[in-house]
């Protein structure tokens, strides 16, 4: 299977299982996912029902059991729920480090990490080290890195989860500001309802329990910007969680 010009990844009978023997555990098991061109697609669903093995297995940290990833995989951006930040090198050290392993020219270096810097808010702390950060300051270096490489798609795991409330609510509004100007296709999991119902534009929730399977998918046609507190957002909340 290939790619259409408006899919950006395309999963199709993907397997995937831990362990051996009497131990082994399936968590896909021939799951089908396409994601389109320029969607914010959420991966919703319950702990431990496979959405980050799914992600894993999409940017080549876990070796599949079978089926097929079709897409541009070699040009992913991915942000974790911790920032990974190489503490010992600064914040632009660190963005340059992602754009010299993605074969990017370095000439394009500086412009692209004060780009970038610039979109998170960050263009001062280029030269801070990590550790003089906050936490929600580290994942928006994180967010900058991975968009650095300017990736065919983002693949985001519970980014924000990590993050106190008010840190995390800013920080959801500056990405989704920062994503929909891009038009960034996205990948990004999470276990909120609320966060899938405020950025997603696709929304797909797995079965509570492995392996992996589509309980639903929802469109979310709310147009952005979005207020997170709006009555539509709130409501579009309250669907969703009697589908996890
Ligand atoms: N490396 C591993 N070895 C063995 N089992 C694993 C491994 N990674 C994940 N699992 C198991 O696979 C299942 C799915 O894990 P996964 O991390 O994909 O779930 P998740 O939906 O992302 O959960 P959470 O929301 O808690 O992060 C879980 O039961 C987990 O314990």
């Amino acid at each position: 299977m290939s790619t259409t010009d408006d899919t950006v990844i395309a999963v199709r009978g993907l397997k995937k299982s831990y362990g051996v023997s009497a131990n082994r555990f399936e968590v896909l098991d021939g799951l089908d996912l396409t994601i389109p061109q320029g969607d914010i697609t959420c991966i919703l669903g319950r702990s431990g029902c496979g959405k980050s093995t799914l992600l894993k297995c999409i940017c080549g940290l876990e070796d599949v059991d079978g089926g097929e990833i079709d897409g541009d995989t070699d040009d992913l951006g991915y942000v974790f729920q911790e920032d990974r930040l190489l503490n010992w090198k600064t914040v632009e050290d660190n963005i340059r480090i992602a754009l010299e392993s993605n074969d990017i020219p370095s000439e394009e270096h500086d412009d692209r990490i004060q780009h970038y810097l610039e979109l998170v808010g960050l263009a001062e702390n280029a030269t801070d080290y990590p550790l003089q950060l906050s936490g929600g300051m580290r994942q928006r270096v994180s967010i900058a890195r991975a968009l650095a490489v300017e990736p065919s798609i983002l693949l985001m795991d519970e980014p924000f989860s990590a993050l106190d409330e008010i840190t995390a609510r800013e920080l959801r509004e500056k990405f989704l500001e920062i994503i929909t100007e891009l038009d960034q296709s996205v990948l990004f999991v999470t276990h909120n309802a609320t966060e899938a119902a405020f950025l997603a534009s696709r929304i797909v929730v797995f079965e509570h329990e492995p392996p992996a399977a589509i309980e639903r998918t929802i469109d979310n046609d709310l147009p952005y910007p979005r207020d997170i507190d709006s009555k539509e957002v709130q409501e579009l909340k309250r669907e969703i969680i009697t589908h996890i």
